[in-house]
């Protein structure tokens, strides 16, 4: 009897990061190097006419490229979706770039692989690459919220125009970087160069291949800086009651949406065998079983927490009334 061959989910990589600091430039650069695969492109752009789609289309026609005119985070997340399942209707792709405007919130984009039953079977949200340019990161930053939220949501930064800097500006930006987002992998760019290998398919929950490197990774997250925007991570050697932390979590998250970015957390739940995978973004909430706890393996969970203006000792109250007495 023949077995039913399991879907391949499609990978789909975010790019964004603010105006002019090097996102079409990627994408440019992806195309060439992926010649020998079939990636689609969607870019989105403010106005009528799609620039940087002309930018990107090439000469190379084994490429497909989509226009949304507006903005992916407001009015046409409904057309991403749309665009993602004609996507997958059409052929048989190796991988999905979406290019957001440099004004997007990232967070309506994010969702929409949350929350689409429709793309869930066939799309994977692989990562947020976010690029930042390295000699504008503070205006951008002071200047625009989204710019804040691009960061904070970033799996992997691109720290771009790297020519553009000296050493010590560099290291400054990358500082600035890290406090708003502990969690991501950074790399240094110029015209944004970089092995694609770093890039894509690298899986979107950076956390769980952290941890299985360096257990000790959160523990020294929690940052004393002036931002609105920060982070921090909760921590219990103890298990949690899984439920309480959804109804507690899920509260939060419709009360704080607006300043709840991102969090991310492994698990060791009470009555579970496996890791158990939370995360959210905004307002949506998803859990999800992770693989098992090996048998020589400390059980414990990691919570990372990232947004703006975020009482930290609120949330450690709220998280650790979720742990089991033992
Ligand atoms: N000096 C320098 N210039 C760069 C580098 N990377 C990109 N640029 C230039 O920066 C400008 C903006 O690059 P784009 O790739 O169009 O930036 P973008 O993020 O797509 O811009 P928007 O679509 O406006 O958001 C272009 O003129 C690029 O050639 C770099 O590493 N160094």
């Amino acid at each position: 009897m023949s077995q039913a061959k399991p879907q391949k989910r499609i990978p789909a990589t975010v790019v964004t990061g603010f105006l002019g600091s090097g996102k079409t430039t990627l994408i440019n650069y992806l195309l060439k190097e992926q010649r020998d695969k079939k990636v689609a492109v969607i870019v989105n752009e403010f106005g009528e006419i799609g620039i940087d789609g002309q930018i990107v289309v090439e000469e190379d026609n084994e490429q497909l490229v989509e226009f949304n005119n507006g903005c992916l985070c407001c009015t046409v997340r409904d057309d991403l979706v749309k665009t993602l399942i004609s996507l997958t209707q059409r052929t048989e792709l190796d991988a999905i770039l979406i290019e957001t405007t440099g004004l997007a919130d990232p967070a309506p984009v994010a969702s929409t692989f949350f929350v689409s039953d429709e793309i869930k079977p066939s799309i994977k949200l692989d990562a947020f690459i976010t690029v930042v340019d390295a000699c504008n990161l503070e205006r951008s930053l002071a200047g625009s919220h989204e710019a804040q939220e691009q960061v904070a949501f970033a799996d992997v930064i691109l720290i771009n125009k790297t020519d553009l800097v000296d050493a010590e500006e560099l290291a400054s930006v990358e500082q600035k970087l890290r406090s708003l987002n502990p969690l991501a992998k950074i790399h240094h760019t110029q015209n944004s160069v970089i092995d694609p290998a770093l890039i894509l398919g690298v899986g979107a929950f950076e956390l769980a291949a952290k941890l299985e490197v360096d257990p000790t990774f959160l523990e020294d997250l929690d940052h004393e800086h002036d931002a609105e925007v920060g982070s921090f991570a909760l921590s219990s050697e103890q298990p949690i009651d899984i439920n309480k932390f959804m109804i507690w979590m899920n509260d939060v998250a419709m009360e704080k949406g607006e300043d709840l970015y991102r969090t991310k957390g492994l698990f060791y739940a009470r009555g579970f065998s496996e890791r158990v995978l939370f995360q959210s973004v905004r307002m949506l909430t998803s859990m999800s079983r992770d693989r098992q706890w090996k048998p020589d393996e400390a059980k414990r969970s990691d919570f990372v927490v990232i947004g703006r203006n975020l009482n930290r000792d609120e949330f450690s109250e709220g998280f650790h009334k979720c742990v089991v007495a033992g």
